[in-house]
């Protein structure tokens, strides 16, 4: 038997769901004991679901999680699992003013140690200042004779705080517990941290991080531990269950490979992430099915291949709505593609519908392209009321940042947008991904190869294409990854090199574009920098970029 074995819990939580948590948490002690651990860690805010934003500042929904915390110190006592040391995440009844970001320990049936976050993250989509007081004593607990060292995600991102403050603490491990938003890349990241904070505190880092979909924020989990001089001894794969064990003491020993989750690439995780991000909107908020439409095209063949890995095909309804312009192909791409994921496939034509709409209104250019566009977002929402199926929309990041789309169309109306921080470049990789993926492992590609090759089109009037009103794709998307994400003036995507008259059009497109984007409902963050919470500006505002 090791000195000390520790098992790092990676659970999906849902935000205010106190009893269904409890029983997650409950149920991962069971298995932890089970594999002869004597620690046990889970994630930042593990009885509350994270984030929970205002939640927060409910005195009820406080006396709520402490409420949970004492039954689950006395569940385990009473099931013979007093011996076990427990550290979850939990929001701590506030003193004076706002309550506490806090980790628990619970040990023989009762809480021996609290310690509360110290470093309260308020940049990009964290807010924690508003609704959490900050903390300041250092947390060491004794399990086994050894010296565990215990904060709370940000702490160990900020230097200084009670990292710095275990320095003296002669610790034997750091137990650090997260609620860390995927991004693309970010694997790496944390990696590096807790190997940086391993080295300095020469001890062991174990890092747990939850997993799960919560509105626009997907959580990978990924929980991994690094040994003092930095190596990964132990990893759990991404976007899944783990209860991952690890022996303190063996960080002297080389990692066995079945210690260590197989890596994936960058699509994949980005794929995984919105799938999650799907599934966990849909299931945790009480639906069983989605509507879409299918255009042929391939923002909607990919979010229905999305749909059907994450709720089963047979829950995805697709919907062909063909206008008068509409070509074959795309008809009988929609068709192919349904029938692939196995989709309950439907044909609802348009045009007697927008002929009615014209009769009154003899709508001529934009305004009758945009009359067809949204005639096909209220079939989608009469089918979700007749039917209850939640209507999902297949707008990209790039026609998002460029409002390029019909508000209210079948592209943006609905309940949650897969695709939102996806742009139109990565719409393609992300589909070619899934269909290698697919042929790797011997089965159909779910997305037709005509939808990925063909032109993009609106099919609004005839022979029209995306690239009329439109830079080309690899080019647009170079200039709002510049202009959106690395937040460079006009100035600097000149001297990049960038033609001026691009520029011009896809600044202006973007900056008058921030209303159509407050409207648009929330979906997976998969970038470092998504539309909402990661970029706040000002709707009503007459800043633009201009000649300097
Ligand atoms: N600041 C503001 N605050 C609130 N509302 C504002 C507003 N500015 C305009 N509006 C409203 O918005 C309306 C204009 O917006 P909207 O109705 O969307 O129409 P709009 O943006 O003028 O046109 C849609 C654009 O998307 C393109 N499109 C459509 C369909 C599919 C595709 C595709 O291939 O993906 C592309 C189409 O070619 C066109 O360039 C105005 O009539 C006004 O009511
Ligand atoms: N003929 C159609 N039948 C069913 N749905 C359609 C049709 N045309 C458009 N839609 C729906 O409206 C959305 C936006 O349409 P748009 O023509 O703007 O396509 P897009 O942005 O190029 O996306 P896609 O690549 O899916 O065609 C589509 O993703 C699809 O859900
Ligand atoms: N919950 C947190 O404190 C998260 C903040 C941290 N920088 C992260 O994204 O991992």
């Amino acid at each position: 038997m090791p000195d000390l074995r520790i098992a790092l819990a990676q659970i999906n939580t849902c935000v205010g769901d106190i009893a269904g948590n409890t029983a997650l948490i409950v149920a991962a002690c069971r298995s932890a004991h089970e594999r002869g651990a004597h620690l046990v860690l889970l994630p930042e805010m593990t009885i509350t679901g994270y984030p929970i934003e205002d939640l927060a500042l409910r005195e009820s929904f406080q006396r709520a999680a402490e409420r949970a915390v004492q039954r689950i110190a006395a569940q385990l006592d009473s099931e013979g699992l007093g011996d076990l040391t427990v550290v979850l995440g939990t929001l701590g009844v506030a003193t004076s003013g706002r309550p506490f970001n806090q980790a628990v320990v619970i040990t023989g049936g009762e809480v021996t140690a609290r310690y509360n976050k110290h470093h309260l993250p308020n940049y990009g989509v964290f807010d924690e200042r508003r609704i959490f007081a900050a903390g300041d004593d250092r947390c060491v607990i004794e399990v086994h004779g050894r010296r565990i060292g215990v904060v709370i995600c940000e702490d160990i991102w900020a230097d200084g705080g009670p990292v710095a403050q275990m320095d003296d603490a002669g610790i034997d491990l750091l137990a650090v517990l997260n609620g860390s938003p995927f991004e693309e890349g970010k694997g790496h990241v944390r990696t590096e941290l807790a190997q940086r904070r391993a080295q300095e505190l020469t001890a062991p880092v174990a890092y747990v991080n939850l997993w799960g979909g919560q509105d626009d924020l997907v959580f990978d989990g990924h929980s991994f531990v690094v040994g003092t001089d930095g190596t990964v001894l132990a990893s759990a794969p991404g976007f899944d269950d783990a209860l991952l064990t690890w022996d303190l003491g063996d960080d002297a020993e080389p990692a066995p490979a079945s210690a260590l989750a197989a890596p994936a690439t960058d699509d994949e995780q980005v794929y995984r992430a919105c799938v999650t991000g799907l599934r966990d909107y849909v299931t945790k908020n009480g639906f069983t099915s989605v509507v879409l439409g299918l255009s042929g095209g391939i923002d909607s063949a990919l979010t229905a291949a999305i749909a059907a890995d994450a709720i089963d095909g047979g829950n995805v309804v697709g919907v062909s709505m063909p206008s008068t312009f509409s070509s074959e192909h795309s008809k009988d791409d929609a068709a192919d593609l349904a029938k692939r994921l196995g989709a309950d496939y439907r044909v609802q034509p348009i045009a007697t519908m927008v002929d009615a709409f014209q009769d009154q209104l003899a709508l001529e250019g934009v305004a009758e392209e945009n009359l067809q566009a949204r005639v096909r977002g209220v079939i989608l929402m009469a089918i979700s009321n007749r039917e209850g199926h939640l209507v999902i929309a297949p707008g990209n990041k790039s026609e998002l940042a460029t409002g390029y789309a019909t508000i209210y169309d079948a592209g943006s109306i609905g309940g949650f947008a897969p695709l939102k921080d996806v742009d139109k470049s990565r719409v393609w990789d992300l589909a070619r991904w899934r269909n290698a993926h697919a042929e790797a492992r011997g089965e159909t590609p779910p997305i037709p190869a005509n939808s990925i090759d063909k032109a993009p089109s609106a099919e609004l009037r005839p022979g029209q294409t995306d690239q009329d009103s439109l830079p080309p794709y690899d080019v647009l998307d170079e200039v709002l990854d510049a202009y959106v994400e690395h937040a460079e003036g006009r100035a600097e995507l000149l001297a990049r090199g960038f033609d001026e008259a691009v520029v011009d059009t896809v600044l202006s497109l973007v900056d008058r574009a921030e209303w159509k984007r407050r409207q648009y409902p929330p979906g997976p963050k998969v970038t470092a920098l998504a539309f909402g919470r990661d970029r706040r500006l000002p709707i009503t505002s007459r800043w633009r970029e201009r000649a300097e």
